[in-house]
């Protein structure tokens, strides 16, 4: 079984590399967005405290959220006030059930009504330092993010100010995600049916759980991408700056062992502002599909119109 590629981003953040010793690591991360568009990262620099302290935060909060507190800080649809994207969201889907809570990067100004993600962050009360480790994970991954760019920028030859301008005020989103462990009551599986994420890379931290999160190869095939430092993946938008020569691949999740599994993706995308239009020119005639897009308008589309999301449950309380 072909495996994902393991990188080493160590390297590429130490302040005394040379730029010949940055560049090898990016024509790998450039190797491994062509061939596969997964790669484990390693030497990430994102200290191991933070990353016990967000899966802790999320083990607890599935572990412990009541039905009250989850209609707390429930998503609430446009016409319910809500805007559409932030809190709680239980899934049932015959794909995969699961339950996220999703946050995004703050807007200014926040008022009513709410366009689509433009409302406040709506942060669990218990355990009491969610926000609190939540935060400071997220401060990092920015950061770890803009460092991944300029690599991205580097592998493909354009000038990082390129990307870096278009993603100096990221739209970042956190999800915390929850799978139940199977029943075997109940005919809903546990898991995310196939999609590709929307945004440019995402950062995924799981549990230790084997035998859930699966790609789709070359071949077709679905294989595991079993837990390991991190996950990365490349979203549309990526796919977009690099006219598909970067791949978003499908994945999906399949659960199906007896005890409760949680991940957390950080999804670190564009600016909302950003037009992300092809960085690389065009090969031959497969060019219409990439012509470039206005990142809010993809996010707007992609929350309200999720494949993957629907059908949204009420919370029971
Ligand atoms: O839970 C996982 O392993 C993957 C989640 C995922 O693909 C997503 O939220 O986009
Ligand atoms: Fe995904």
């Amino acid at each position: 079984m072909a495996t994902l590629p393991v990188i080493d981003f160590g390297p590429f953040l130490l302040p005394q590399s040379s730029l010949e010793d940055k560049a090898a690591v990016a024509a790998q991360i450039d190797r491994a967005c062509r061939e596969s568009g997964f790669f484990y990262l390693r030497g990430h620099g994102v200290p191991q405290e933070l990353l016990d302290g967000i899966r802790n935060i999320a083990r607890t909060f599935f572990q412990t959220a009541t039905a009250e507190e989850k209609q707390s800080i429930a998503l609430k649809r446009s016409d319910e006030g809500g805007d559409n994207a932030r809190g709680y969201r239980k899934v049932v889907a015959e794909k995969g059930s699961h339950e996220a809570v999703d946050f995004y990067r703050s807007v200014v100004p926040s008022t009513r009504p709410y366009k689509t993600g433009m409302g406040p962050n709506q942060w669990p009360k218990s355990p009491a330092n969610f926000r609190p480790v939540a935060e400071a994970y997220i401060d990092r991954m920015q950061s770890l993010g803009l460092s991944v760019i300029e690599a991205l920028a580097l592998g493909l030859g354009v000038e990082s100010q390129t990307l870096l301008s278009r993603v100096d005020e990221a739209f970042w989103s956190l999800s915390v995600l929850g799978y139940e462990g199977r029943d075997p009551q109940t005919p809903a599986k546990s898991g995310i049916g196939e999609h590709t994420d929307f945004g440019i890379l995402t950062f995924l931290l799981t549990d230790q759980t084997r035998n859930a999160l699966q790609v789709l190869n070359k071949d077709g095939q679905w294989i595991y991408a079993d837990p390991g430092c991190f996950l990365c993946n490349i979203g549309d938008m990526l796919a977009e700056w690099t006219r598909g020569a970067y791949k978003s691949t499908l994945h999906r999740v399949v659960h199906s062992s007896a005890t409760p599994r949680i991940s957390v993706p950080f999804f670190f995308d564009p600016n909302l502002d950003a037009f992300i239009e092809p960085l690389l020119p065009a090969s031959g005639e497969d060019d219409i599909e990439y012509s470039g897009i206005k990142y809010r308008q993809k996010f707007t589309e992609s929350v309200e119109k999720p494949l993957w999301r629907e059908p949204l449950v009420a919370v029971e309380s």
